[in-house]
Parts: structure tokens; sequence; C-alpha cells
């Protein structure tokens, strides 16, 4: 039982010992035995453990100096029990010299720990001489040895565990000097086995060494100890075993090492001895060596139990510290799997309880609840490609990358308005009413939308159509699509092509791109939530050129009413029916749209605004929108028409608005800016009203209505109107306020009234019940420069009365029409010398067409003067003015030609005229493009009298009255119509 307890107990503690011993100790402890065979061990009966091949067996009782003991061989086979049993028997009259006959000895040094009585101890014995005479005394049936703690190098700490270095110094240690190093008790060992250089060595009784008998291999004479005598009975003794037993007892509470073997051991406690039990307690122990082999000393019972007390309290205490350690290491480590677990275990749970779905189910019902109210419109293919997908996204593992692009892609087929359509509005007064309400003129623009909408409302639907606005920048081409889809209740969607080069910002990516996204289109639908919304593609003239795929053709699919009933989005991968979506386009010039695209287009030009036109919008739109947005009342400013005017005429002259709306702005915010001044000064004063004494104030206000009428007198005359703000709240504090007011307080409005003289004048208007004071801004001719600075823009026209050889033109660009001048001067004469110099950054048409003003001019010249050699041996030149900017197309013909006429007969043409018409080398005019715009500028530029191409006469008469309004237009077929009205004298 004994020896079970030990080794296991030796195998639970092997940190103990060193690395060396640990194979050793395993093959010594591996055999377990059952509770019921360390019973009869502990009786004294010999045990075979079957576990426990080729091993020697050991029970001993050699407290009590009879020697009982049994050196059976054992052996695995079952027919050998019975030997066995039958030579442990036979041992109590065993021939063997007894054990208190080893007297003289071999000396084992034991590196680590002592070796108990009733102990194992594998050790290793290095030295072949010592191994030999070992072998030897085994085979002489001898097989007892002594077993000796070695003492410690004399300047090593005890505590410090030697390395492996000290070890080997060990082994080398020979002679009288192991003699020295050796503890003079030891214990005779049984020499149970010997494998290799493993000798595994039982510990019998104690043993004093009195003399060296031989140095190599070490052997000594021995005296063999025997316990004091002590008192079975002693209540001290009884008490200390008890304590150790306690003690072992809560041990075995903490550490669940030793539970076996201390449970077996306080079961038996009867079986064993006072002095066994110290042993016991101490060979189990962590002590160190010297406190093992200062209990092996002890031969009095009572002082070894109380040392081995010690050890094992302490042991105690080692043992709380390392259930302590374990205890926070597995709290550290496990509570994050801990809460891993829980969190499981409550998905789990609320997945039973069906409170919670995992993720894929969750996902799976949020779509299926996003289509089903659409599912009877949504067409059957597009239903078809959900379950499908949803299928897949279940079978998909969720960490994939698959699954992420899956459950897109449903987000996005769940996400659009598969056939959900807003109710369209075909009222024509009511769509009337709101274009008129954004917009001011355009009539021709709104009939046409309105004409739109009628034909909408005949037939139902108004799908099938594009518009197509285009004019220049700032005509409000934009907020008019936006109106058309106020005026048709539709959703709004705008998106701007200009400089679109990639197809899939139309048409999408295909899903097997990483971070895929559908077109433009799909994204409009999804963000609108109807499909019949109206689309506002802008800047469509703008479009890009892409070297993977042209938008162009992409914008034709998408647009074609034949083609996009079946759109069909990269991303989203089934046809999606855009027929109902009404796509307006917006462009500055429709030459640059493809025209694929223009053809399937309506366009409808906005030309630009007249000074007219421009003042209406300026007043009704501008103006209020830019009040509002500045916060400021209507009463708190007034702009005069004047102002306006000048504005328009000397700031802002291009045909849009944008540009006016910015100066209205600029405007609008510095008068802001003065108001708050104002404002601000006013208002320390009525911080400082509060810090008044009511009833101080009110007998002032009571007993001194003279007195505060004089003390006004001396208060500046801005001030007052502070002060009267300050009576009308409350009479009783303006004379404080002003008594109160530091000089510099009181000069401060001041400076800031007369500091605003030279921008505007501030007018006081009191109010008719004279609660408020409301400072008006005015903003006059004069004053405008305050707000916007100095005219920017000067006039078009640089000569009031155009000299010899120079002539208006009318030219038409993307931002509007303009007018220019044909400049012409001779640059030296001779016979034969005629030459044309062309200078303004002419573009190829422009250049062909002075070529054919040139020779036509010679033509007409001869004929009307036919002395005049002068285009004939003139070297010329022509310069269009504003060289920086490019100019290009045929309609300046005619005015290079009367340029040219005019100088060579040097004769300038009537004031005020302008002409435009490409010519012919026979002279015919030919028309021309951008008639209003061409008006409008003429009338910009103060022009009275126009020649058009007799050809342009429609698109004149087309144009509103306020427009062609005052103006002299003749329409002509041939250059001597020109020539005419160009050089009449009257
Ligand atoms: N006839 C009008 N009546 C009232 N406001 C107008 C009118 N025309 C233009 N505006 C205003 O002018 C501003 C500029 O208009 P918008 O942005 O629509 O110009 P656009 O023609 O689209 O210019 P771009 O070609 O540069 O895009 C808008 O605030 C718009 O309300």
């Amino acid at each position: 039982m004994l020896k079970l307890l030990s080794s296991s107990c030796l195998q639970s503690r092997t940190h103990h010992l060193t690395p060396s011993l640990l194979p050793g100790l395993r093959a010594a402890t591996e055999s377990t035995q059952p509770l019921l065979r360390v019973l009869n061990s502990l009786r004294g009966l010999s045990w075979k453990n079957p576990n426990f091949g080729g091993r020697v067996f050991f029970c001993s009782d050699s407290s009590d100096g009879s020697e009982k003991t049994a050196e059976v061989e054992v052996k695995t086979a079952e027919s050998e029990v019975e030997e066995a049993e039958a030579k442990a028997s036979s041992a109590i009259v065993s021939t063997n010299p007894r054990l208190e006959d080893y007297l003289t000895v071999l000396a084992l040094p034991l590196p680590h720990r002592p070796l108990f009585p009733g102990f194992y101890m594998p050790i290793y014995v290095k030295d072949p001489k010592l191994l030999a005479a070992l072998q030897e005394s085994r085979k002489r049936q001898a097989p007892y040895a002594g077993a000796f703690l070695l003492k410690d190098e004399p300047d090593s700490d005890p505590n410090i565990v030697s390395g492996s270095e000290a070890e080997k110094n060990v082994y080398d240690l020979k002679g009288k000097e192991l003699f020295n190093r050796l503890h003079e008790v030891g214990t005779l060992a049984q020499i149970s086995s010997i494998q290799g250089d493993q000798v595994t060595l039982i510990g019998h009784r104690r043993l004093r060494i009195t003399e060296m008998v031989r140095e190599d291999p070490l052997t000594v004479k021995v005296d063999h100890l025997k316990d004091k005598p002590y008192n079975k009975d002693d209540d001290v003794i009884k008490a200390t075993s008890f304590e150790v037993i306690s003690t072992l007892r809560d041990v075995l509470k903490t550490s669940s090492l030793w539970r076996d073997h201390v449970m077996t051991y306080t079961q038996h406690i009867g079986d064993f001895t006072f002095p066994r039990l110290a042993d016991f307690g101490a060979a189990i122990s962590g002590g160190n060596k010297l406190q093992c082999q200062e209990v092996l000393e002890e031969l009095d019972v009572y002082k070894r139990l109380k040392l081995t007390l010690e050890l094992v309290k302490k042991e105690m205490e080692i043992s709380k510290i390392q259930e302590s350690i374990a205890k926070a290491i597995e709290e550290k480590i496990s509570s994050e799997q801990r809460r891993y677990l829980l969190n499981e275990q409550l998905k789990a749970i609320k997945k039973e309880l069906g409170l919670e779905t995992d993720d894929k189910t969750a996902l799976t019902a949020k779509f299926r609840e996003r289509i089903e109210p659409k599912r009877e419109k949504c067409p059957p293919h597009v239903l078809q490609v959900i379950d499908e997908e949803l299928t897949k996204l279940q079978l998909l593992e969720a960490s994939s990358s698959e699954f992420n692009v899956t459950r897109n892609y449903l987000d996005w087929l769940t996400a659009l308005p598969w056939g959900d359509y807003s109710d369209e509005n075909f009222d024509v007064i009511r769509a009337e009413k709101i274009l008129d309400e954004d917009h001011y003129g355009l009539t021709d623009v709104k009939e046409r939308i309105l004409e739109f909408i009628a034909v909408g409302k005949l037939r139902g639907t108004s799908q099938g159509k594009i518009i197509c606005l285009s004019g220049p920048p700032g005509v409000g081409k934009t907020s008019i699509g936006r109106s058309i889809a106020r005026a048709l209740d539709r959703k709004f969607f705008r998106f701007s092509v200009g400089g679109l080069a990639d197809v899939a910002e139309i048409k999408g990516h295909r899903r097997t791109y990483i971070g895929a996204m559908p077109g433009k289109m799909v994204q409009c639908l999804k963000s609108v939530g109807t499909a019949n919304p109206l689309v506002l593609i802008d800047e469509i003239d703008k479009l890009g050129r892409g070297h993977g795929g042209d938008p162009a053709s992409a914008l034709l699919e998408l647009l074609d009413p034949e083609q996009n009933a079946n759109f069909l989005d990269h991303y989203l991968d089934v046809p999606i029916d855009l027929s109902k979506v009404l796509f307006v386009c917006t462009a500055n010039v429709v030459e640059t749209i493809p025209n694929p695209l223009l053809d399937r287009m309506e366009v409808i030009s906005i030309a630009g605004y007249i000074t007219d036109e421009k003042m209406h919008i300026a007043r009704d739109y501008l103006e209020k929108s830019t009040r509002e947005a500045c916060g400021i009342k209507p009463e708190q400013v007034e702009v005069t028409d004047s102002a306006l005017l000048a504005l328009i005429e000397n700031y802002c002259r291009e045909a849009g608005v944008r540009n006016l709306q910015k100066h209205i702005e600029k405007i609008y915010r510095k008068i802001a800016l003065k108001l708050v001044r104002q404002g601000e000064t006013n208002e320390p004063a009525v911080a400082s009203v509060h810090i008044l004494e009511p009833h101080q104030s009110k007998v002032e206000d009571v007993e001194s209505g003279q007195d505060t009428a004089e003390r006004n007198d001396n208060i500046p005359e801005s001030l007052e109107i502070s002060s009267s703000e300050q009576v009308s709240e409350s009479s009783v504090e303006v004379n404080t306020v002003q008594t109160e007011l530091p000089a510099d307080q009181t000069q401060n409005p001041v400076d800031e009234s007369t500091d605003l003289k030279g921008a505007n004048e501030t007018e006081e208007i009191q109010e008719s019940e004279g609660t408020k004071t409301v400072e008006k801004v005015l903003v006059d001719e004069e004053s405008l420069t305050d707000f916007v600075g100095k005219p920017v823009f000067h006039a078009e026209r640089i000569y009031d009365q155009t000299p010899v050889g120079v002539v208006m033109g009318l030219a038409w660009t993307a931002m509007g029409g303009s007018t220019l001048y044909i400049e012409t001067t001779h640059v030296e004469q001779g016979e034969g010398k005629a030459a044309l110099h062309l200078t303004g950054q002419l573009g190829e048409v422009m250049k062909e067409s002075a070529q054919i003003a040139h020779t036509v001019a010679r033509a007409i010249l001869l004929e009307k003067e036919p002395d005049n050699p002068f285009l004939a041996n003139s070297k010329l030149h022509l310069h269009v003015p504003a060289g920086a900017t490019p100019k290009d197309g045929p309609s300046a013909g005619c005015t290079m030609i009367t340029s040219l006429l005019s100088l060579a007969m040097k004769k300038p043409v009537k004031k005020d005229l302008a002409m435009t018409g490409e010519v012919t080398l026979t002279g015919k005019i030919l028309p021309i493009g951008g008639v209003k715009e061409k008006t409008i500028a003429a009338r910009r530029s103060d022009v009275k009298t126009i020649i058009f191409p007799s050809a342009n006469r429609r698109d004149f008469d087309e144009l509103a009255l306020n427009v062609k309004e005052g103006l002299d237009v003749h329409f002509v077929d041939d250059y001597s119509q020109i020539f005419n009205l160009a050089f009449s004298d009257d």
C-alpha cells in the first residue's frame, strides 16, 4: 500500500524531482492499485502487481526491527502467482541475511532528495564500477546498498535548483571527495531493479555512516538507526499526527492530485505507525532536500511528526496558491470562450423558441417580405430569379464571398419598384400653373410641354418621348425639367452624363467583378421607388468617348422607346421595363449630340433672355427666392428698377440668368450683413436694460418726463433709433440706458450709420402701432457698385458709330448670341498687290468665307465704282476682334463684304446696323441659325437695324413680340439689297 501511495504521489509530484529522474519514476509509478489490493498490502500481505511486470513489489515494516520482508520476483504470468506467494511466505524463514546484517554497504549518492523508508526511487548510476558492484551484489542475493543525500557544494544556495551541469559534477565525484559530500544519515536501499544505468531503489531503514571502507566504489560501514522509543498513546503525538492527517485532508480538498492517494491513506491510518506517517508526509511534501533530510535524520518520533506537519502545512499553502493561480488563468482564458459559448447557446435557445432566426434565415425572410407586396406586379421572370437566388443563398456558407455577392444582388433585385407606377397627372391647367409658377416666359417651351401632357391625357400615357432642352447655360433647362416632373406628378431623378466615358455607369458592371454596381438607371429606380419617374439626363452634348465601349450607344438603348422596354443592366441581368420612364435631356448645343440619339429626341431650344425677360425673372423669381434664402423680409429691402436694369445691362449680359442670380445673391448677402450689423449696434442697449432696478426706473419715469426729454436731446441722432425702440418696449428704461451708455458706445451707431450712408440710404419706418423700427436698405443705380463692384462687363459695342471698314455682325455661340465687329484696313497699295490677311482665330469655314467676301466685294465694287481699283491693288488686313475667342462659321460672309466695300469706298455704314448671312460667290444670301439669340444680342447692343437672310423670315416671325419690338429688320436675298441698306444716305 505504501509503495502505491508513494509511487502515485511521486508521479503527482514530479515537479519536485529533476528531469533525469523522471523516466525512471514514471516507470515505477505506472501502476495504479485498486483499493482492495491496497488494503491487502497494508495488512502485510504480499501482492503481485500484474501491471508492474518484472519489478519488485515491496512491503515492509522496518520500524520495529523484526523484519518480515519478502522479496518476490514478480512475474507477469498468472501461473507464477502461487509460486511467488510461496516464496513470500518462505521469506519469513529466509536463509538470506537479515537487514541488520548489512553493516558494510555501497554508498549511493542521491543528488535531489533523500530516500524515505517505504518509497521507491529511481536513480542513475553513471559510474561503471559502482554499477558493476551493484549488479554483483544483486546476484549475490544481497541487493542492498546505502542511499545518502549529497550535500550541496559549500558555496551553493540550497534553494536554487542545480542545473544539469552541477548534476554532471555529482557523477564525477569519487572516493573521499564523495564521502565528504554525503550526509551521514541515509537509508538502507534495496536494489529493486537495474535497467541500463537506471537503478530503482526501495528505501528500508535509516543508516548512519561510521567510516569509509573502500574508495572506489565508495563502500562505507554503517550503523542501523532505530527510532527513539515513544508512547503510542501520547496525546501530543496523537494530536500532531491527526493534524498531519487533517492537513493532508485539506490538501485533498484543494488539490485533486492527491485525492486518491491521501483518501486511501487516511482510511487506513490505523495500519500505520506514527513514524511511518511522518515519513509519508515528508516524502510526498514539496519540502526541499534539506528539510526532507532533517525529517530523515530525526529519530524522535514527535519531533519528526512536527517537522512533517510543517512541511504539509506549507504544502497546503502552496496548493491554495496553485488553486488561485489556476483559477485566475482559467478565468482569463475561458471568459472569451464562455462568452462565445453562452452567445451560441442564447442563439440556439432563441431559435428554439422561435424568437430569432439565424442570419441566413433572417435575410431570406427580409427579402421575401420585401418582394411579397410586389409579387403580383413583378414580372414572372424576375420572380423566378429571386426565388432561385434565395434558394442559393440558403446553401451558401455565410462567410463566403459568393454569399455576399448573392445577398447584394438580392438586395437590389428586391428593392426595385417592379410594376410600381405613380399616378400621373394630366391636368393641363394645373400643369400650366406649375410651369408659370416656376418660370417666367419660355412660352414656346411651356406650350410644347403642355402639348405633350395633352397628348398623354388623350393616350392615357406619356411614354415614348424624349424631350431635349437645348440652350445656353443658365436659361433654366434643368429647372424646367424639375417643373415638368412636378406638373406630371412624377418622381424626379437627375444625373449628368457630362464627361461620362464608362459604359458601366449606364449599364452597370457584371456581377463577377469585385465591387460591381448596377448602372445609373437601376440606381435611379431604387432611389425614386416608382417605375415611371422623370429622368433628367443633364449635359448630354458633353457625353465622353470611352475606350471600353461607347456610352452614346448605351444611352441609345436606354432612351430608345423601342428598346428600353427590355433594358438589360449588366449587374441585374434581368430585363427592366423603362418604357414608362419620361426622359428629358439637356444640352447646350445639339450639334455635338450623337446623331442616332438626336434623332430620337424632340428638341426644344431655349434661346436665352432679353433684358425685359431678365427684369421679370429677377423681380418675380430670383429676388424672391434669394430674399427668402437670406432670411430678409420684403419690407427690409428695396431694389429699384433702374438698379436692376443696370445690373442686367452692365453686369449680366449673357443669355442665361445664372450670373444674374449670383449677383442678386451677392446684393442680398451684403444687405443681410448690413441689417445684422445695425441690429447688433442696437443690441447692447437692450442688454443693459436688464440690469436696471425696476422700482428705480419707474420712479424716474413718473417723476421726470421733462428730464427725459432734455436728456434725449443730448443723444446723437442715430442712437435715437435704438432708444425709441427701448421706449416702445418699455419707456421706463430709456433714460437709464442712455445715461448708462459710455461715450464710445454711444458713438458707435453714428459711425455705423455714416458708414452705411455711402452705400445706401437708411430709412426708418415706424410701424403703425409704433412697436418696431424697421430698417430698409435701398439699392439704386448709384449704390449698385457698393454691392456688386464696378461693372465687369463692358458693352459689346466698341464703336458708337462704326468707322470706315468696320461693320457689326451677329454671331451665335453655345453661350447665346452676341454681336461682333469685322474690321478691315489696308496694309499697302500697289499694282496687282491684292491680298487679304486674316486674323482673329478664324476657323477654316470663316477663312473661306473671307476669301469669298473678298471676291464678291471686288465684283460689286467693280460694278458700283468701276474706277475704284482699291480692292484690286491693295493688300488688306481683315480682323475679327476678341482675338482670344476662336470663331468659325459662314454667317459673317455679308458682314465681311460690307466691311471691305466700306473701306474701298471710304464710306462708313449706317449707324446702329448689324447683319448676318452667308454669301455665295454670286452674292446670294443664305440662311443662318440662331435667329432669336442673334436678335436678342442685337437688342442688347442697341442695334436698331438688322439684316437677316430672307430664308430666316419665318424664324424671326415666330419670335415673341417683346423681342422683335422696336427693331428695323430687313430680309434680303441678294447682297445688292444689303449694299443699299448699309450705304444708302438716308
Ligand atoms: N424663366 C425663368 N424663370 C425663373 N427662373 C429661371 C428662369 N430661367 C432660369 N431660371 C433660374 O436660373 C437658374 C439656373 O437655371 P438652370 O440651372 O436650370 O440652368 P440650365 O439651363 O440648366 O444651365 P446649364 O446648361 O448650365 O445646366 C435656376 O435657379 C432657375 O430657377
